[in-house]
């Protein structure tokens, strides 16, 4: 099929949405998928993912690949390849930038040798947000952690359910991903090769960097980011702060703490060395921590309340949804104050009694730290 001009193409796109069964996904990608050895898919990696846009391309692709709707991923053949490229004939020399039909072009070089470089070409198709039950496949898990990390949706904006069951435990090496099972073999290849093959961790989820360099944000540790965190533009994560997949910050901000799934920062909020929000993934806490803008988490601080704006906790303090805190001479739980402005917590150092006080957080994030 070569596609003679704009015409022609638009029509074609025409007839593939005028199918009845035919819906629109809310994202696609095509990307690289590593493989071990006996075949599985360890990681995805999606350059330039489409979050609703770019459906004139979702739908080539579609046709190509027999979608029609729902959540589904496809490993494309070398003459799948060609055959999507034969479409966009009508492109070629538009002077325009293209991502998806650059990226199909480049792939194609690389699966001239498929075995030698273990990887296969995939492409992942989400559906539309009200039929979205989570991720699907390894590709899919991938491309929503993706969507996360480019700053197509927010943390808890997109569906994760079951995640963990569907990504595999993968060892993460100065050569990608690689199969347990493999390791020993890779190893070997790589000492006779006069390499040095370097384990950076064991875990379900890689590191954000090796997939995703978000504009603006400095990473003083890239291990302590996880794929699927989200930072806004202008955060500085430090070497003490970590952030979890479907968890971030709006940015600026200055993170020196952990900020653990699920959770969300808004902006001009700092979060001091070592400090801990509590996340919902183990442990029994099922409310959704966030903190609002202009925050102070001191440092080794703790919090398991959501935070309005403004509000500070002092260095050290760990306030948990049940604690007893005094304020205007009545004993309250930490969880009456979620989402309230304008509060100090703090251990009296006399008494030893948490109390809170109505006091706005005056500090404000050093902005020198956070232009880039
Ligand atoms: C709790 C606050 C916010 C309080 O500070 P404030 O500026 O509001 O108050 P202040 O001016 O210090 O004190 C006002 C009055 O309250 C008293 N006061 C203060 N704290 C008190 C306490 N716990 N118990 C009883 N009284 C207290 C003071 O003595 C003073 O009393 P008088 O009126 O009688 O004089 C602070 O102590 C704090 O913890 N700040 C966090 C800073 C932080 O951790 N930043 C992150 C940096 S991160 C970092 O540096 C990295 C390091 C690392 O990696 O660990």
């Amino acid at each position: 099929m070569l596609v003679k001009d704009m015409t022609e193409f638009k029509k074609i796109i025409e007839n593939i949405e005028k199918n009845k069964d035919y819906i629109r996904p809310q994202a696609f990608a095509i990307g690289i998928a590593t493989l071990a050895q006996n075949g599985t898919l360890l990681d995805c990696y999606f350059p330039s993912p489409n979050f609703q846009t770019n459906f004139a391309t979702a739908a080539i692709l579609a046709n190509v690949l027999g979608y029609k709707n729902g959540t589904h991923s496809y490993q494309l053949t070398n003459e799948q390849i060609t055959e999507i490229l034969s479409y966009f004939t009508p492109f070629a020399n538009d002077g325009k930038e293209h991502a998806n039909i650059e990226l199909l072009k480049n792939l194609q070089k690389i699966m001239q040798n498929p075995i030698k470089n273990r990887k296969a070409i995939v492409v992942s198709f989400i559906t539309s947000s009200e039929n979205d039950t989570g991720p699907k496949s390894v590709p899919d898990a991938y491309l929503r952690l993706h969507l996360l990390s480019h700053r197509f949706v927010k943390p808890h904006c997109i569906n994760l359910t079951g995640i963990f069951n569907i990504l595999p435990n993968v060892v993460w090496t100065s050569e990608g991903a690689i199969a347990a099972q493999d390791l020993n073999l890779r190893k070997m290849e790589a000492i006779c090769e006069g390499r040095n093959l370097v384990v950076h961790s064991i875990d379900k989820f890689p590191r954000m960097t090796d997939y995703v360099t978000p504009t603006g944000v400095r990473i003083a540790d890239a291990s302590r980011v996880r794929l699927g965190a989200y930072l806004g533009d202008g955060t500085t994560v430090m070497h003490e702060g970590f952030v979890n997949f479907n968890a971030g910050c709006e940015g600026p901000n200055m993170i020196e703490g952990r900020i653990s799934a699920g959770v969300f920062v808004k902006k001009g909020s700092d979060l001091g060395g070592g400090c801990s929000t509590m996340g919902t993934l183990s442990g029994g806490g099922n409310i959704i921590i966030s903190i609002g803008e202009n925050c102070l988490l001191g440092a080794n601080s703790g919090l398991g309340i959501p935070l309005g704006d403004r509000c500070t906790i002092e260095a050290g303090l760990y306030i948990t949804a049940g604690t007893k805190v005094l304020f205007n001479n009545t004993i309250l739980k930490a969880k009456d104050f979620a989402g309230k402005n304008d509060i100090l917590f703090r251990r009296n150092s006399q008494s030893g009694c948490i109390e809170a006080i109505s006091k706005a957080n005056s500090v404000e994030l050093n902005t020198e730290l956070h232009n880039n």
